[in-house]
């Protein structure tokens, strides 16, 4: 396998948010009279986008207030992209061993897609990504195969010459539904199972280097 270009999952897999996205949560539901939650509550409930988000932390159906919820997560997650929030130890490293090699490196994150480019800018690492996309920018978000299978195809690469690097469920299926190889990154949100069905494992950001390099 030659690599054409790496799909990078954003939150869990490259920066750690948990903590501005708890912040974020209990800032939205104490404007709702509600107690703030923990980390731990909070984790379970990232992978999906801040809809989702928003809906499980205020634990409604009702349209009205996840509308309302959302304007308050993202206008408190906006003013607070990063105060806590900071890359995985040998992030950098990777993404400039990567860079160094000329590999197109894309973030497709189902953290809606203005987000994800204020904490790839915050956080120093956004000129390292050609393509940069998120849960709203596609009518589907992942485990939806669409995103990659888009960014690909703009990239002008195939998908047995690309990679998918992530924490979740939802990245190694929509990887796997999109015919691209998946890399599963243990220390993110998502639990060990949900990572059973990638095709590589990796415990460290050197571990990501050293299979994106073996793919060559
Ligand atoms: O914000 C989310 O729900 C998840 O974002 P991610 O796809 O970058 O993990």
């Amino acid at each position: 396998m030659t690599v054409g270009a790496v799909l990078f999952d954003l939150d869990g897999t490259l920066v750690d948010s948990l903590d501005d996205l708890t912040d974020a949560v209990n800032y939205t539901r104490s404007q709702f009279g509600m107690a703030a939650l923990a980390t731990t509550e909070v984790r379970r409930m990232i992978g999906k986008g801040s809809r989702n988000l928003v809906q499980q932390a205020l634990q409604t159906d009702c349209e009205a207030e996840i509308k309302q919820g959302l304007q308050f997560f993202e206008a408190f997650n906006t003013a607070h992209i990063a105060d806590k929030s900071k890359l995985y130890p040998g992030i950098r490293e990777v993404l400039d061993q990567l860079d160094e090699l000329a590999i197109p490196l894309a973030i497709v994150s189902n953290k809606n897609e203005s987000l994800s480019r204020l904490i790839l800018e915050a956080l120093d690492i956004k000129r390292y990504f050609r393509s940069i996309s998120g849960g709203d920018t596609y009518p589907e978000r992942k485990p939806s195969p669409l995103p990659l299978m888009r960014v690909i195809q703009d990239m002008g690469v195939t998908p047995d010459e690309t990679l998918m690097v992530g924490d979740s469920i939802n990245d190694i299926l929509a990887g796997r539904q999109a015919g691209i190889a998946t890399i599963g990154c243990t220390w993110g949100y998502g639990g060990p199972d949900e990572l059973l069905q990638a095709d590589h494992m990796a415990a460290s950001s050197r571990d990501v280097a050293d299979i994106v390099l073996a793919s060559f």
